[in-house]
């Protein structure tokens, strides 16, 4: 909800009257551990097919919830610019990871949060949790884990400024693809939408979730696997020209294996087309080197 009023409020400025529709995923309702063997897009499939049935022309989703796998009957029509990407880790005191008893109960049913966790400290326990950000939180208040993990992003759009949490490196805990960042999707004939949503798009962001999503279905990773990836468009010292820089790591899921790669592009100046090409090109060369690694046999044993 607050992404859709997010995505209302820019419109807004750019005189477009919205109205909301508010949907409920299987994602919020379906708590059960994740098994792997349900369905990929429950935050966003629910969203799509009210695009398909017109029951809306904008699809505000969470890019990092939304599946690679391209389809036709929608359009990535913007990417705004993102928010925070690191994660943090949520208890009543806020506590460091360090500090933790020995076999503290963490609580996330991401196995990539749970690879790196483990591989900070092997001794920790982790529990499956599912829902939103705020059934998290009341499974926390119920004593049920130590501590949780959750995206800053979340966090700081839902404003609880005062949630006792320590922030995570990069080092310690590589974000998800996407993470931090929406995706609003129209459908793919509304060249209306399309024009009207392309006013919200940021393109540095747009070019780094592209480097990191080429990442995980080159990969083939899905949601499911423990894969990791962050880029940023940043200027460089030498020519003054964009450079997009993306890291990606695999892990085997008990954080005792751990593939990481790097790689950096230049960007053209004003050349949109271009520049999605040198993403995408980029997160290919990073998944191929970490598939040449052994990437692929770590993510099927996380299966
Ligand atoms: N899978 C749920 C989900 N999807 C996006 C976010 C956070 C916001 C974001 O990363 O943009 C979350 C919650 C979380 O991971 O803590």
């Amino acid at each position: 909800m607050w992404q859709a009023r997010y995505v209302a409020s820019r419109l807004a400025e750019h005189g477009f009257e919205t109205k909301l529709v508010p949907l409920v995923s299987v994602g919020d309702t379906d708590l059960r551990p994740i098994d792997g063997t349900r369905q990929v897009g429950l935050f966003t499939k629910r969203i799509q097919q009210a695009l398909v049935d017109d029951e809306a022309d904008v699809a505000v989703h969470s890019l990092k919830d939304l599946p690679t796998q391209f389809d036709e009957r929608f359009e990535l029509a913007a990417v705004p610019p993102r928010e925070t990407v690191f994660d943090s880790l949520v208890s009543e005191n806020g506590i460091t990871l360090a500090s933790l008893p020995p076999g503290a109960k963490i609580g996330t049913g991401s196995t990539r949060r749970m690879a790196q966790l483990k591989s900070l400290r092997a001794d920790l326990e982790i529990l499956p949790i599912r829902g939103n950000v705020q059934t998290r939180l009341s499974k926390l208040r119920g004593g049920e884990f130590d501590a949780i993990v959750l995206a800053e992003a979340g966090v700081v759009r839902l404003e609880m400024h005062d949630l006792p949490r320590v922030q995570f490196s990069l080092e310690e805990m590589l974000p998800a693809p996407g993470q931090g960042a929406l995706g609003i999707e129209v459908r793919s004939d509304d060249a209306f939408a399309r024009q009207t949503l392309g006013y919200l798009d940021d393109s540095a962001t747009r070019l780094a979730v592209i480097a990191e999503r080429t990442v995980l279905a080159e990969l083939h990773g899905g949601c499911l696997a423990p894969i990791a990836a962050h880029a940023i468009v940043t200027k460089s010292n030498r020519d003054g020209a964009d450079e997009l820089t993306l890291i990606a790591v695999v892990m085997s899921t008990d954080g005792t294996r751990r593939l990481e790669e790097r790689a950096q592009c230049t960007l053209a100046p004003a050349s949109a087309a271009t520049n999605v090409t040198a993403a995408q090109l980029l997160g290919k060369t990073v998944a191929e080197t970490l598939r040449a690694a052994g990437a692929s046999e770590l993510i099927a044993s996380a299966r």
